[in-house]
């Protein structure tokens, strides 16, 4: 069993006295951002001039340059998107000072050797296992989203105490946190969203939705069934386990669930998912996203299900749905 740490085993004094610069005020680094602050950590913000910089300084935050944020900082948490971090690493490199921190949401960049950081920084990562959006609202609440912590160098000799104190810092101990790699972190987060959280959850969804759809059932019925309420079951999932779900369903629903389901996600789909998580493994993945974005264009990808018919109905009913009381 893994060491899962927890918020009683960590302390953040290893972050008291020194400057946090949270780089790049999107959808984690603005969460992660205020949640350090709440966490009664000095917190400064690097950004372009742009609407994520605007939404820092609304916010109440010292908001710089990237590079004067770095060269003001203790521990930078290097919060760009993957593909950009390469772009605007020079920026960072030139202003980080010896014997700081270097922190990283998702270790893509330093596992596929995109920047090499000096040798005189630590390298850690706190990779919380949520969206941006849960790792604020949860903290909110008093509660936390998992994270995974990593040191891939170690400069300072606090690396691992630093990492973990982030990771207290923005609520992760108050869930539980795992110590990993970045090989670990990087393989199972690109797996882990391809089959399953991004791309296995929108293709099962559909085609669930399409079926209803094609043999003549209401598009808005077939939303219910195999969008909205897909949430609240695995909500019950989430909380309970998988048995722990099916006792709190129909009995019907047990029984068709328990025989049918595997039926439809069968062996085949099994082996197929292999394929592609060997593909991250290999790199090949990789080779082919680094290809895309220098030439391809993500918001065409975005259109293909931005489009999709499911997307229509999707948007009538939550304008029901989530309408002002
Ligand atoms: N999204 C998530 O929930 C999760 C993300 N991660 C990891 O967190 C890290 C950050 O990802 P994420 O929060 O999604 O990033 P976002 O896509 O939210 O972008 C973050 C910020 O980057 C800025 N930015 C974009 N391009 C540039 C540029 N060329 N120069 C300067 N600033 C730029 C944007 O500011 P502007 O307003 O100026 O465009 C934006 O605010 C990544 O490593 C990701 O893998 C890990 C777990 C979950
Ligand atoms: C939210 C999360 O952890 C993802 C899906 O891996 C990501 O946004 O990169």
């Amino acid at each position: 069993m893994a060491k899962i740490y927890t918020d009683n085993e960590v302390s953040l004094d290893p972050l008291k006295g020194k400057r946090i610069a949270v780089v790049g005020y999107g959808i984690q680094g603005r969460a992660q951002a205020l949640n350090l602050r709440d966490s009664g950590l000095d917190v400064i913000v690097g950004a372009r001039k742009g609407s994520s910089y605007d939404l820092a300084k609304r916010e109440g935050f010292d908001v710089f340059p990237i590079g004067e944020a770095v060269s003001r900082a203790d521990v930078i948490l290097y919060l760009l998107p993957d593909m950009v971090q390469p772009e605007v690493w020079g920026e960072v490199e030139r202003n980080l000072r010896d014997g700081s921190t270097l922190d990283f949401a998702h270790g893509f960049t330093i596992h596929y050797g995109l920047i090499r950081p000096k040798e005189t920084v630590d390298i850690v990562m706190v990779a919380p296992k949520a969206p941006g959006a849960a790792v604020r609202e949860e903290f909110l609440r008093g509660r936390g989203v998992p994270a995974l912590v990593a040191v891939h160098r170690d400069a300072t000799g606090e690396a691992k105490a630093r990492a973990l104190a982030l990771a207290k810092g923005i609520g992760a101990t108050r869930a539980g946190v795992i110590e990993t790699t970045f090989k670990e972190e990087t393989e199972t987060d690109l797996i882990g969203e391809q089959l399953v959280l991004v791309g296995g959850l929108m293709e099962l969804i559909t085609k669930g939705w399409e079926t209803l759809v094609e043999m003549g059932y209401q598009p808005e019925v077939a939303y219910f069934e195999a969008l909205n309420e897909a949430k609240l079951i695995m909500d019950l999932i989430w909380r309970y386990g998988m048995k722990g779900m099916l006792e709190r369903v129909s009995v019907t629903a047990r029984y068709g669930g328990l025989t049918v389901g595997n039926k439809v996600i069968d062996e085949e789909v099994k082996r197929k998912m292999r394929t592609y998580a060997e593909r991250v493994v290999s790199g090949e993945f990789t080779k082919e996203w680094l290809k895309f974005y220098k030439e391809g264009n993500i918001e065409e990808l975005m259109k293909r299900i931005g489009e999709h018919k499911i997307e229509e109905t999707g948007r009538k009913i939550r304008e029901i749905i989530f309408r002002e009381p």
